[in-house]
C-alpha cells in the first residue's frame, strides 16, 4: 500500500513540476514574442520576470542602469515584463498632465500607512477620490500659506546657523548632509507642530526617525516592483530576516510617531481650541468646522501628519545636499552666487538676519542654481510608474494599449540634451539664462506632474530659497575632499551619503 501512495505522490510531483515549467515556458516564449511589449529592447531577464527590477532596486542605483540602457537603447526601454522606462521628455505631458486619464500603478500600495481609511494622497491610486482628500488640505501647502509660518521657519534656520558657527569656531568638520536632514525633520516639526523635533537640539537622530526611513525605504521599494501576488508571501517570509523584521518595525515607529503628535496636541490644547497657527491645527480647524462634511476625522489628519515625516525629509535634504555640493565643486558659481547675495544684502533686497522667501526667490543667480542643483540630482530616482487608460494611447509615436505600465524618471529625463543643451551633463547655473529657459523649465520633473505633483512642493522650496543664502553669506564652505563625486544610495528617495566639509565665518556685506 506504501508504495502505491509513493508512487501516487511522486507523479503528482512530477505531473505539478512539468505544468509548473510548461507554465513558465510558455509565458517566456509569450513575453518574448507575442506580448506587445516584446518589441522594446532591455535586459534579457526584464522582459520576462520582475526579479531584474527587484535586484536593480535592492542595489541602490537603479537610476544608472536605466540611464546606460536609455544610452544602449534609445528612449524606450522595457524593465519589467509589462512596464517601460520612456526618456523622452515630450511624453511627460502625455503621461502625466492633469487630464492624461493615466494613473497610478499598485507599485504604491506597500507605502500606504496601515491606519489610513481613505488612502493618503501618494498611494491613491483612483484619481476622483485623490481629488476630493487632497481638495480638503491643498491650501494648508500653498506658497502663501507655507510663507505665512516662515518665522517658524527661521527659527529652525536660526539654530542651524548657529551651530555652524559653532563647528566654524571649532574648526571641526561637518557631515553637511546630515546636518541638512536633521534641519529639514525640524522644519517639519515646527511647521506641523510648531515646535522642532530635536534633531538639531539634541545633535542626534531623533526617536531614530532617519534610521527608521533607512531601513524600511529598501525593503519598501523591492516589495513596491514585485508582482503584488509576491508581496505578502515576501513580506511574511521576510519575517525571518532581520532587516525585514526591522523594517516592518521600523515603518511602526514612523506611524506611531504621527500618531502620538496629534494626540499630544489634543491633550495640551483641549477640546477644540487651538492657540497656535501650525499645519496641524488648521487640520484640527477644518475637522472641526466641516470634518462631518468632507469626512473628515482623526484618523485622516493622523494620516496627513503620517505624510509629512516621510516624505517631507528626506527629499529637501537630497536637494540641499545636491545644490550646496555643486557649488562646492564649481568655484566659478560659488563666488558668483556669493556677490549677488553680498550685493542683495548690501542693498537691502536681501534681509538680515533671517532672509525672506519672496526677496530669495527674486535673485536670479540663486534661482538658476537651485534649478539647476535639482536638475542634476532629483530627489525622487526611480520612474513614477503610471497604468495606461483603458483605451490604449499614443505616447512617443509608438501605441500603448490599456493596462500596460509606463514610466519616467526625472534622473533619465533631466539630461536629455534636446531639451537642456549638449552640455546636460554637466552642472552649468548659466544654462537657465539662456533663450530656450522655459522650456527646460517645462520639463524640470522633480516635484512629478498633473495633479499628483508633489503637495509638499512649497514647503521645500521654501525651506531652499531662505536657507542657501543664509548659509553661504555667513560662511564659506568647502568640500574636505574636492574630487570626491556625489554619492548617492537610490531606494525611491535618492539620499546622499554623507558629505564632509569645513566651515568658516564670512564676513556679512554691510553688518
Ligand atoms: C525637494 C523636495 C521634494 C521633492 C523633490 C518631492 C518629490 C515628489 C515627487 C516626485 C512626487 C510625485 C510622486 C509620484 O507621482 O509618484 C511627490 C509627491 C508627493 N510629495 Fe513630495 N517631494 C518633496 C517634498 C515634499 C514634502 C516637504 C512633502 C510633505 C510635507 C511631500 C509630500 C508629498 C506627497 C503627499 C505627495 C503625493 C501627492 C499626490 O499624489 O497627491 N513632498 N513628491
Amino acid at each position: 500500500m506504501w508504495n502505491s501512495i509513493l508512487t501516487t505522490l511522486w507523479e503528482q510531483k512530477c505531473i505539478l513540476g512539468f505544468l509548473v515549467v510548461a507554465y513558465w515556458g510558455c509565458w517566456i516564449l509569450y513575453a518574448l514574442t507575442l506580448h506587445p511589449y516584446a518589441k522594446y529592447p532591455g535586459p534579457f531577464l526584464a522582459s520576462f520576470s520582475r526579479l531584474w527590477i527587484v535586484i536593480e532596486i535592492l542595489r541602490g542605483h537603479a537610476h544608472k542602469t536605466q540611464a546606460d540602457l536609455h544610452e544602449k537603447y534609445g528612449s524606450i526601454i522595457r524593465i519589467a515584463p509589462n512596464e517601460v522606462s520612456i526618456s523622452d521628455p515630450a511624453s511627460i505631458k502625455e503621461i502625466y498632465s492633469v487630464t492624461s486619464g493615466f494613473t497610478k500603478t499598485d507599485f504604491y500600495i506597500p507605502w500606504r500607512p496601515t491606519f489610513s481609511r481613505f488612502p493618503d494622497h501618494f498611494s491613491s491610486m483612483d484619481e476622483k477620490l485623490h481629488s476630493q482628500r487632497r481638495k480638503i488640505v491643498n491650501g494648508l501647502y500653498s506658497m502663501s500659506s507655507i510663507v505665512k509660518s516662515e518665522p517658524v521657519i527661521d527659527t529652525c534656520t536660526e539654530l542651524f546657523m548657529t551651530r555652524m558657527g559653532e563647528y566654524a569656531e571649532q574648526g571641526q568638520i561637518v557631515d553637511l548632509a546630515t546636518w541638512v536632514q536633521w534641519y529639514a525633520f525640524d522644519v517639519i516639526g515646527a511647521l506641523y507642530f510648531t515646535s522642532m523635533f530635536g534633531f538639531m537640539r539634541e545633535k542626534r537622530d531623533y526617536k531614530d526617525y532617519i534610521k527608521s526611513l533607512n531601513v524600511l525605504l529598501p525593503t519598501l521599494c523591492a516589495a513596491s516592483v514585485m508582482p503584488s501576488y509576491i508581496r505578502a508571501f515576501f513580506l511574511s517570509l521576510g519575517q525571518l530576516f532581520t532587516s525585514v523584521r526591522r523594517s516592518l518595525a521600523a515603518l511602526q515607529n514612523i506611524e506611531e510617531a504621527s500618531a502620538l503628535c496629534v494626540k499630544e496636541r489634543l491633550w495640551s490644547d483641549g477640546e477644540g481650541n487651538y492657540a497656535t497657527e501650525d499645519i496641524l491645527s488648521k487640520m484640527l480647524s477644518i475637522h472641526k468646522d466641516k470634518g462631518d462634511v468632507q469626512n473628515f476625522n482623526m484618523a485622516d489628519i493622523q494620516v496627513e501628519v503620517y505624510t509629512g515625516l516621510f516624505a517631507g525629509s528626506d527629499t529637501t535634504a537630497a536637494a540641499l545636499s545636491s545644490i550646496l555640493f555643486h557649488l562646492m565643486k564649481s568655484p566659478a558659481a560659488y563666488e558668483r552666487l556669493t556677490g549677488e547675495i553680498d550685493e542683495a544684502t548690501a542693498t537691502g533686497k536681501l534681509s538680515y538676519p533671517r532672509v525672506k522667501y519672496p526677496e530669495a526667490s527674486k535673485l536670479p543667480y540663486l534661482v538658476a542654481c537651485c534649478k539647476e542643483g535639482m536638475r542634476m540630482h532629483p530627489s525622487v530616482g526611480l520612474t513614477l510608474p503610471r497604468v495606461v487608460p483603458a483605451e490604449g494611447r499614443q505616447i512617443a509615436g509608438q501605441w500603448f494599449p490599456g493596462g500596460l505600465r509606463v514610466g519616467m524618471n526625472a534622473a533619465i529625463v533631466h539630461f536629455d540634451k534636446g531639451i537642456f543643451g549638449e552640455d546636460a551633463d554637466v552642472y552649468n547655473p548659466d544654462r537657465w539664462f539662456r533663450e530656450d529657459a522655459s522650456q527646460m523649465d517645462r520639463h524640470m520633473f522633480q516635484f512629478g506632474g498633473g495633479s499628483r505633483t508633489c503637495i509638499g512642493k512649497n514647503i521645500s522650496l521654501c525651506e531652499i530659497y531662505k536657507i542657501i543664502p543664509e548659509l553661504l553669506r555667513s560662511y564659506r564652505i568647502t568640500l574636505t575632499n574636492p574630487e570626491g563625486a556625489f554619492r548617492t544610495i537610490n531606494h525611491w528617495f535618492n539620499k546622499p551619503l554623507p558629505m564632509e566639509v569645513r566651515i568658516q565665518f564670512r564676513t556679512v556685506a554691510g553688518h
